[in-house]
């Protein structure tokens, strides 16, 4: 029996919306309204078309959304000089800095400039030590609405046995500690693993994060699995395909994100989230 689709596009409307509602609510009550910085250095066609997605969300919900798009040949101390300003701004909740950025920019000091209490997309050591302690506050995008994603369909994540292959420190780490913190038994794969086939043949739950069109053959997915694919890949005829053999994978997965409208949306979602949190819990005071 094929998988059931988890609809991330339909899951981050349904979030859109209820941020919108409680945006009115904060109006009404008398209250600012959130205010994200968006920063984009450099032209790169797919960050352009996601930062303009960012900014969109951020119109429809009803937050301030400031965009600066920087000059490729923007200098490293000029971009921290623009944080360090955003930092010390009242009507700013959230700096999102696009990754990645150009070489001659030292990303983890970029990352590690911003007020840990303004990163939205939750890659500040800070941040990413305290959902280690399992005391997360503002949580990495993507495995954030992999998580809201997980949820929709009903099944516990209490011992479950789950692979992530990728590594990276946007998604794959944040993802094995937000799967370690629900209770699964986490693998987490890279370039060095050994039998990677055998491994996501026994894995409940599956999340692939790898950047490379079907890496990850149908026929490997344990029958019943939980399935998420965060890869976007373009294919020469201009489609989107994720990082797993789709057709074949949902015949034995009980559960499957599509690409398009599966994670992506939902990293928006989750970045809305986190701007309203940094807001309510960290900037209304004073
Ligand atoms: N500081 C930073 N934060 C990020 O969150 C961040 C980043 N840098 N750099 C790049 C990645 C990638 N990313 C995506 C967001 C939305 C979609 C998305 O909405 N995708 C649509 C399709 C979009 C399309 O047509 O290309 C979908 O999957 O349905 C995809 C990818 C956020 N990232």
């Amino acid at each position: 029996m094929a998988a059931q689709l988890i609809d991330g596009k339909a899951i981050a409307k349904t979030l859109r919306s209820e941020l919108k509602q409680k945006v009115s609510m904060r109006l009404a009550a008398g209250k600012r309204i959130p205010g994200l910085a968006v920063i984009l250095v450099g032209e790169d066609p797919a960050s352009q078309v996601y930062v303009g997605s960012k900014r969109r969300a951020c119109e429809e919900i009803g937050f301030e959304s400031r965009s600066y798009d920087l000059e490729p040949t923007t200098t490293e101390s000029q971009l921290l000089e623009l944080i360090d300003q955003l930092n010390h701004d009242a009507a700013i909740d959230g700096i999102l800095v696009q990754l990645p950025l150009p070489e001659h920019i030292d990303e983890s000091k970029v990352i590690e400039r911003i007020r840990p209490d303004k990163d939205v997309d939750g890659f500040h050591p800070y941040n990413i030590g305290r959902l280690a302690q399992r005391i997360p506050v503002l949580r990495p995008c993507t495995p954030m609405g992999i998580m809201t994603l997980i949820e929709s369909t009903g099944v516990k994540t209490h011992g479950l046995d789950a692979v992530i292959v990728g590594a990276s420190n946007i998604v794959g780490r944040p993802m094995s500690l937000e799967l370690l913190l629900a209770g699964c038994t986490t693998v987490t794969c890279h370039r060095f693993t050994k039998d990677l086939k055998e491994k996501i043949g026994q894995a409940d739950l599956v999340v692939v994060a790898v950047g490379k069109a079907h890496f990850i053959p149908g026929d490997w997915i344990k029958p019943g699995a939980i399935v998420i694919d965060v890869g976007i890949n373009r294919l020469e005829d201009g489609s989107l395909v994720g990082d797993v053999d789709f057709d074949n994978a949902r015949e034995r997965a009980s559960w499957i994100t599509p690409v398009p409208g599966g994670v992506g949306p939902m990293t928006i979602a989750s970045l809305m989230q986190n701007t309203l949190f940094a807001c309510e819990q960290y900037h209304d005071a004073g």
